[in-house]
C-alpha cells in the first residue's frame, strides 16, 4: 500500500501542485490539494530533497474546493486536469499566484514590481468545460484510446473528456480501438469542421480518418484554412483575445516594420497588418513547412506580409536582418531562449510582445531581457486552459 502522510498544505507552485513540508522541513509537492487544507496524501514519488504525493483524503477542506466534474480527474487517474477540484474563481487565483511567484523567483522582479504590473489571470468567454478544440488521445497496447497518468507512460482508457468541445466528445473515437497507430486526434474548428486523424508510429505523416484535411477557423475578422494536424490555439476564444492584446500592447503605427517570430499560420501578422498599412511590413518567421504554407495561403491578400521559412535563431543570426520597429515572440513551450532574446534586443525594436504558454520559460526569458537593459512594462494573463494548471501570458517588453 502507498505510504500515507498527513499534511498541512502551503502555497500553490508551478506544475499543478501545492507545497507542503514534513516536520523535518522536507518538501512535498501535493497534487489534488488546495492551499490551507489539511490532507492525507499518498506518496507517489521519492526524490533526493523532495517527495511527490496525491491528496487522497481531505481532512480540512478549503472553501474553494468543489467535487471534480470528471471522474478521471481524481487522484491516480488522467494527468491532464490539475485544478478540477477548485472553483473557477479559485483556479484564476491559483494561476495568478504561480505567475507572480515565477516572475520573482525566475524573472528576478521584486515583489513590488510584480504588484505594480497588477497581474491577474483573466477568464476567456465560455465555461470551464467543453472548450478544448483539439484533443490528442494516446493509444495503449490493446489499441484503446486514453490519456496518460500524471508523470507516467501508463495510458488510462477513457470514454469522455469533459473539457473537450462537445463535437469532440461525440466523435466516434473512444468507443472503438485503434490498432497499430501512435495516437488519434480530433479537431473541432470554430468554422464547424470536425476532423479525426491518426498519427502513425515512427513520426510519419498523419492520416485523415474523417473530416476535411484543412479545417476552417475564424479569428481576427478573417476565415482561415488550417491543416487539421497543424498548430492553432486550443481554446476557441484565445486567437482573438491574444491577437487583440498583442495589437493593443504594441500599438503599431502606419509604415512600421514588424517581425512575427514563431508566426505559425500568421495569426498575429494578420492582426497587425492593417495597422502598419501598405507602407509597412510584417515578416513572419516560421520553421514548420505546413505552417509556412498555411501562412502564405491565408495571408495572400495582405501585400505587406511576407513569410520566411526557417529557424528563428538562424534567421536572426544573419546581420542583414537589422531594421525592425516591433517584434512579436510566440515560441513553443521551451521559450525563445537566451540567444534569440539577445538577437532581438540587439536590433533595438521599440517594443516586443511576448506570448507564452509556459510562465516559467517566459520568466526565464524576461530575466534575459532585463539583463539586456529591458523591462517588463505590462503583463496580461489569460485562462486559455481552464481546469488545467496551464496559463497563457502576453508581456510587453520595452527598453528601460
Ligand atoms: C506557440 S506556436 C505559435 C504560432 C502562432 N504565433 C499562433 O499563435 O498561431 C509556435 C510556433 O513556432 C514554430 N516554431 C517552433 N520552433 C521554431 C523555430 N526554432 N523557428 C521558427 N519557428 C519555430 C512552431 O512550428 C509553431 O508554429
Amino acid at each position: 500500500m502507498d505510504e500515507l502522510l498527513e499534511l498541512t498544505v502551503g502555497p500553490v507552485a508551478h506544475g499543478g501542485h501545492c507545497v507542503a513540508r514534513l516536520e523535518g522541513g522536507q518538501v512535498v509537492f501535493v497534487r489534488h490539494a488546495l492551499p490551507g487544507e489539511r490532507v492525507r496524501a499518498a506518496v507517489t514519488e521519492r526524490r533526493r530533497g523532495y517527495l511527490r504525493a496525491d491528496a487522497v483524503e481531505v481532512l480540512e477542506p478549503s472553501p474553494d474546493r468543489v467535487e471534480e466534474p470528471c471522474e478521471y480527474a481524481k487522484p491516480g487517474r488522467c494527468g491532464g486536469c490539475d485544478f478540477q477540484h477548485a472553483t473557477p474563481a479559485a483556479q484564476l487565483e491559483l494561476k495568478t499566484a504561480v505567475v507572480r511567484e515565477l516572475l520573482v523567483r525566475i524573472g528576478g522582479l521584486r515583489a513590488d514590481e510584480v504588484d505594480e504590473l497588477g497581474v491577474g489571470v483573466e477568464p476567456l468567454p465560455g465555461g470551464p468545460l467543453g472548450w478544448r478544440t483539439r484533443v490528442q488521445y494516446a493509444v495503449d497496447a490493446q489499441g484503446r484510446p486514453g490519456f496518460r497518468r500524471h508523470r507516467s507512460h501508463d495510458i488510462i482508457p477513457i470514454d469522455r473528456c469533459l473539457i473537450a468541445h462537445p463535437a469532440i466528445q461525440d466523435a466516434p473515437v473512444t468507443d472503438r480501438t485503434w490498432p497499430r497507430v501512435g495516437g488519434v486526434e480530433v479537431v473541432a474548428s470554430s468554422g464547424g469542421d470536425v476532423t479525426i486523424f491518426t498519427r502513425p508510429r515512427g513520426g510519419r505523416a498523419p492520416r485523415i480518418v474523417s473530416g476535411p484535411r484543412q479545417v476552417r477557423e475564424r479569428a481576427v475578422g478573417r476565415e482561415w484554412r488550417i491543416d487539421a494536424a497543424g498548430f492553432w490555439q486550443v481554446h476557441p476564444a484565445a486567437p482573438d483575445a491574444l491577437a487583440d492584446t498583442v495589437v493593443e500592447l504594441l500599438a503599431p503605427r502606419p509604415g512600421e516594420r514588424v517581425w512575427d517570430l514563431y508566426g505559425g499560420a500568421g495569426l498575429f501578422a494578420a492582426a497587425i497588418a492593417p495597422a502598419v498599412g501598405e507602407q509597412g511590413r510584417v515578416t513572419i518567421v516560421e520553421s514548420a513547412p505546413g505552417a509556412v504554407t498555411a501562412a502564405r495561403r491565408n495571408l495572400a491578400d495582405l501585400t505587406q506580409v511576407r513569410v520566411v521559412a526557417g529557424d528563428v535563431g538562424t534567421v536572426l543570426g544573419n546581420p542583414r536582418w537589422r531594421a525592425v520597429d516591433l517584434v512579436v515572440l510566440d515560441p513553443p513551450r521551451a521559450g525563445a531562449g537566451r540567444d534569440v532574446v539577445t538577437a532581438v534586443t540587439a536590433r533595438h525594436p521599440r517594443a516586443v510582445a511576448y506570448v507564452s504558454c509556459d510562465p516559467a520559460a517566459f520568466a526565464r526569458d524576461v530575466a534575459t531581457f532585463r539583463e539586456r537593459g529591458w523591462r517588463l512594462s505590462v503583463l496580461r494573463a489569460f485562462d486559455a486552459f481552464p481546469m488545467t494548471q496551464h496559463v497563457e501570458c502576453v508581456g510587453l517588453l520595452q527598453p528601460a
